[in-house]
């Protein structure tokens, strides 16, 4: 009864599944789903042939491959000459038997040792051209994108593609199509009728194979979207590990983690059943051959016992081979199961994503960066211009794995089939929709109606001006101010300024030119930033401050006078806290720093940097009053001393009373400026600002 239920299941699955497969269908005339030529073309990309390891490997794979095919029809001898009695043949033959196997066995090795030397190089080449690809995109993939989830797609894209890529692939194939053929072809000399038989039930074998492994690839891909949520919210947890433990929040957290990791298990179940089932399938053909080929026996041996008893002497034999056939037939199942569907099998699935990886191009672009690569940076002389600038941060529209709530509270994803196909058009939809480079996991997921942002959803989400017709002129060595409410635009403004985004409107401009005409190697290269949340290496306290040196050069004079002022120096030689000074090792992103050890080390970095303009966004707000007047009094020096441009972004007010020009920011404008002492004349936002700050100090 039960066994029934589960068969019925697994057809109405089936039909099911004959839907999704249309869709998907629909979905590579989309372009969603690559062809294979697509992926060859792909392929080429990362193609460097080592002539001799192609030739080497592929030789020795073919005459392995003869080698084999010809073992059958080498038993058939020695075993004819066995009954004939003619020993010396046999010896000779037995001879030659071993030969064989040996010389199979050292080609195999030599083409194992080149196979390897290869594939090295190859996963090398391979991840470094995803690597540069990666490093060439735009902040705002990585804003929009999970770092986990593109470190895996470094190292497993790589992997995979090797891989894909070696250079015995083909060579593999036809080696295994030979071994069929031989096979078959052994078969026949015993008998055709029990060929004939071998290929009805091989037949027969092969399309419920067929069918069995589009239902398990079709499982694979929802696994695998969910997978990918589970690593999400498995690395969202532990990172905020220090926020649970203070909210006592380990137990929901345990509970909330262990129902989204057994969300999947339904599928994976599924997934077990049915390589249970191909198993079965598998044996159930091989004992109907079996049975078939003994019944074949039984008649025909009734009229021909001659015939009978060659074949009955090679019923083993036999039997090896035919089971071996069906075991072959199962690689065909999978060869004919359409290219692309594979990609969503773990073992392919990164190279989809790779491909994606590839798809996504950066909106900054530098037009110099192969000429200017091997240059010394050209240092900006420090002006600034915005001129009528306007500016709303993009949608994300490259994001691999859109951001998505973790919604613990209702985290039980309905994996059931029941009513996927209206989630599926739907996201269909979306996917059009939005032209989103998600991966390729399935869409056909609720998790999908999450993650993916429909056309209304767009409306809602346009986003507003941040910053809007903003004017302001610096020049070199001035030390200017922002300062405003939070939220009103400030840090958006020094991105603009680093080129992390280009303007929707207006111009900005960096010594009298457009900053989309200045390399951007320059542009980076002249610019110091200090900003709110340091971020440091998972190395030392030197190499830290050192970080920004052009070549790496600089002297230990430079580096102690540079601590003397940043404060560093107030805490890395104190011996008994740290011993090992500046050589101390920081931890992940600092994490065995205070907040303000880490923003000396960050002002530290940015002067070490030399730059010609120097942005400080709230870069001395975790300070003592001590160390920030210890820093502002360098900064003091360096506007008078090197002519270096200096942009304060601070709430402190006290910090930036020196400035030649206060700008006084306010939803995205600019409202006011001036110097301290005219703005606090004029009763404006300014002034309003300095008393409210200095009714809190004196309550
Ligand atoms: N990467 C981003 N994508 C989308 N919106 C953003 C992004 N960064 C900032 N914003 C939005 O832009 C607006 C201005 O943010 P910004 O960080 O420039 O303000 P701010 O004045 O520096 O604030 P604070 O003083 O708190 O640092 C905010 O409404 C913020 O939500």
């Amino acid at each position: 009864m039960q066994y029934l239920q589960k068969l019925k299941q697994f057809f109405n699955c089936s039909l099911q599944n004959e839907a999704s497969i249309k869709d998907e269908a629909k979905l590579s005339k989309n372009k969603e789903i690559p062809s294979q030529f697509q992926i060859w073309k792909f392929y080429l990309k990362f193609m460097k042939i080592d002539w001799r390891g192609f030739f080497i490997i592929n030789l020795n794979l073919i005459i392995c491959s003869l080698i084999l095919a010809y073992e059958p029809f080498l038993m058939i001898e020695i075993k004819q000459n066995l009954q004939e009695e003619n020993y010396s043949e046999v010896q000779y033959l037995l001879f030659y038997y071993v030969a064989c196997q040996i010389i199979e066995q050292i080609l195999h090795f030599q083409e194992l040792q080149y196979y390897f030397n290869t594939s090295d190089l190859a996963r090398q080449r391979i991840q470094k051209s995803i690597l540069e690809h990666l490093f060439s995109l735009d902040i705002q993939f990585f804003e929009d994108n999970k770092v986990t989830y593109l470190s895996n797609i470094v190292q497993e894209g790589a992997e995979q593609i090797t891989s894909e890529i070696s250079y015995g692939k083909f060579t593999k194939i036809f080696n295994k199509y030979t071994e069929i053929v031989s096979q078959l072809i052994f078969v026949y000399c015993q008998s055709p009728q029990i060929l004939s038989l071998v290929c009805i039930i091989a037949t027969i074998g092969t399309i419920i194979n067929i069918i069995i492994n589009k239902k398990k690839q079709n499982s694979e891909k929802k696994t695998e979207f969910q997978n990918e949520y589970k690593i999400f919210a498995l690395d969202d947890i532990i990172t905020n590990i220090h926020l649970i433990k203070i909210f006592k929040k380990e137990e929901n957290e345990i509970e909330n983690l262990t129902k989204i990791i057994n969300q999947n298990s339904k599928n994976q179940n599924q997934i077990e059943y049915l390589k249970q089932l191909k198993y079965l399938i598998r044996n159930f053909c091989f004992h109907a051959m079996k049975l078939g080929i003994i019944l074949l026996l039984v008649i025909s041996g009734l009229d021909n016992s001659q015939n009978k008893k060659i074949i009955i002497n090679s019923l083993a034999e036999l039997l090896v081979y035919v089971y071996s056939t069906i075991l072959l037939s199962k690689d065909i199942s999978k060869l004919i199961v359409s290219k692309p569907a594979k990609y969503y099998h773990k073992k392919y699935k990164y190279i989809g994503k790779v491909m994606r990886l590839f798809q996504v191009k950066p909106k900054i672009t530098d037009n110099y960066t192969t000429n200017q690569n091997n240059q010394p940076i050209q240092y900006l002389l420090g002006s600034i211009k915005f001129e009528n600038v306007s500016f709303k941060y993009p949608l994300a529209t490259d994001s691999f794995f859109k951001q998505k709530k973790f919604d613990r509270q209702d985290s039980e994803v309905d994996s059931d089939n029941s009513d996927s196909e209206s989630s599926l058009s739907e996201c269909r939809q979306h996917i059009d929709n939005c032209n989103y480079l998600d991966g390729y996991c399935g869409a056909d997921n609720k998790l999908d109606q999450v993650k993916l942002i429909n056309q209304q959803d767009q409306n809602k989400l346009q986003r507003k001006y941040v910053l809007q017709n903003i004017n302001f002129e610096i020049k070199p060595g001035q030390l200017i101010a922002f300062v405003g409410m939070s939220g009103s635009g400030k840090s958006t403004l020094v991105k603009l300024i680093e080129r992390y985004y280009d303007v929707d409107e207006g111009v900005i401009m960096l010594d009298d030119k457009n900053i989309k005409d200045i390399p951007l190697k320059n542009l980076r290269g002249s610019i110091g930033l200090v900003n709110q949340e340091p971020s440091l290496f998972d190395n030392d306290i030197e190499y830290n401050i050192t970080y920004g040196c052009q070549d790496g050069k600089y002297t230990q004079q430079e580096l102690r006078q540079i601590c003397d002022v940043s404060g560093v120096s107030e805490f890395v030689f104190d011996e008994e806290r740290f011993p090992e000074g500046l050589k101390t090792l920081v931890g992940p992103k600092g994490i065995k720093l205070s907040g303000g050890q880490k923003q000396r080390i960050a002002i530290a970095r940015a002067l070490m940097k030399k730059p010609s303009i120097l942005i400080l966004d709230e870069a001395t707000s975790s300070l003592d009053a001590q160390s920030e007047h210890l820093v502002q009094k360098y900064i003091d020096q360096l506007v008078g001393y090197r002519g270096i441009t200096i942009i304060v972004i601070a709430h402190r007010l006290s910090t930036i009373a020196k400035s030649d020009v206060i700008y006084v920011m306010e939803n995205g404008e600019i409202k006011e400026y001036g110097n301290h002492s005219q703005l606090i004349t004029q009763d404006g936002v300014y002034k309003r600002l300095v008393y409210h700050q200095i009714q809190i100090q004196t309550s």
